[in-house]
């Protein structure tokens, strides 16, 4: 049976991609917890619901199908006791396994239409919006001047992050910090209860359980064979591990490069410092190389008896050339490795491209050093506006979830 998702390289032509319309989570987002929420400024949500259609946009131009999260959701819970195992799970999640609280968080959500609950949960619900029949004291009195019983999701329009489709399958992640952690509950639900995937031979590389983090972003699917992943911030050692062990024994994943990236917030994961945009080309952060275009990237293979071999090695077009049998890498440096321009476009996803197909990609209109430089360097760039939606400090590569790409031409 052919799988409903299909993704065996960055840059094939894209088919399906799926995206979060930015909503009301955006604006639940204050100053003192701007920093807990992962973001470092609130977008003005009118614009940035603008830029984000315009984005949708130029990808069904360039002949995508644009699927959004919210709709996928939706009918996922269609069914009464699907919708209410969710709700449950959602609630618990939340902080709320049983009690007033947790009664009343569900008999609020439950008043309204499935779509709107959905959008509901994204964008949080605040303390005055229910009416509980009894409170604890912890409840009454603990965190009283906190206005959520549930938090916005802002980052919700990152759909890259909470999962990756690889092959014909899929990693249903769990994420790093709390502010995204309920995320991928909702990757859980469409797959296993949406039609367009349920009982359709989707496989689930490995799902949210397990104790390693990661997250999308540091998942790049560089052929039908290799995948990169960033050590990063948001991707641990243990959990690309327990990914290599899945992939080797259930897939035609044969190589890992796991790739040491500085942990910190502006390159959280690998896409905001390295893309891939063509056969052999792809842009790079300087500040993630060392001297003569050096980084620490551990190669991992299927090794005897079920263990994986690990080689390190250190010269990133080196490593490109051949895992994917090129003979020549072409590595942009964002903002044309400028000390000034190359860290300011990097702050707001100059490396951040997502690639519609080979040598295509889209960008955010802001970084026109970098972009200019990938005109230089032959590609065609789709340039999308971007004043608010870089606010929440990612770009389109992280704005889209890859669902069906063409595979390359061998
Ligand atoms: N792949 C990505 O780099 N996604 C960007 C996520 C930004 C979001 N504010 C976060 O910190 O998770």
């Amino acid at each position: 049976m052919q799988s409903p998702i299909h993704v065996t390289s960055e840059i094939g032509k894209l088919k399906t991609v799926m995206l979060h319309r930015p909503g009301k989570e955006i604006e639940n987002v204050y100053p003192e917890i701007l920093h807990r929420m992962l973001v470092d400024d609130i977008p003005y949500l009118p614009i940035a619901q603008e830029e984000h259609d315009l984005f949708a946009q130029t990808l069904r131009d360039n002949g995508a199908e644009v699927l959004y999260l919210e709709d996928l959701l939706t009918d996922a819970l269609a069914n009464d006791n699907i919708k209410d195992e969710f709700l449950e799970k959602i609630i618990a999640e939340s902080g709320y396994a049983a009690g007033a609280i947790h009664d009343g968080l569900k008999e609020f959500l439950l008043s309204f239409s499935t779509k709107d609950m959905v959008n509901k949960i994204i964008a949080g619900v605040r303390k005055d919006e229910i009416k509980t029949k009894y409170a604890s004291l912890a409840e009454l009195a603990e965190d009283k001047d906190y206005p959520f019983y549930m938090d916005p999701m802002p980052n919700a329009y990152f759909t890259r992050d909470q999962q990756a489709c690889i092959g014909d399958g899929i990693t249903i992640n769990r994420m790093t910090f709390k502010a995204r952690q309920r995320e991928s509950l909702f990757t859980e639900y469409i797959i296993k209860h949406n039609k367009r995937f349920a009982d359709k031979g989707v496989e689930v590389w490995r799902n949210r359980y397990p104790e390693g983090r990661i997250e999308g972003g540091d998942e790049l699917v560089l052929s039908d064979h290799v995948l990169a992943i960033g050590i990063s911030q948001r991707t641990s050692a243990k959990a690309i591990t327990e990914l290599a062990e899945s992939l080797f024994e259930k897939s035609d994943y044969d190589t890992v490069i796991a790739i040491h990236i500085p942990h910190n917030h502006a390159m959280m994961h690998l896409d905001t410092v390295f893309t891939m945009i063509n056969y052999d080309q792809f842009t790079v952060h300087p500040a993630i190389l060392r001297d003569g275009g050096h980084v620490d990237a551990y190669i991992m293979h299927p090794g005897n008896n079920g263990e994986i071999s690990i080689t390190h090695e250190t010269n990133l077009k080196e490593i490109l050339k051949k895992a994917l049998d090129k003979p020549e890498i072409d590595l942009i440096p964002t903002g044309g490795g400028d000390p000034i321009i190359a860290p300011r476009e990097q702050w707001n996803d100059g490396s951040n491209t997502l690639a519609i197909a080979p040598g295509v990609v889209v960008t955010y209109d802001r970084n026109y050093v970098s972009n200019d430089l990938l005109r230089k360097h032959g590609i065609l760039v789709h340039e999308v506006r971007s004043s608010e939606l870089s606010r929440g400090r990612g770009g389109p590569r992280c704005m889209s979830c890859p669902i069906v790409r063409e595979d390359l031409k061998k």
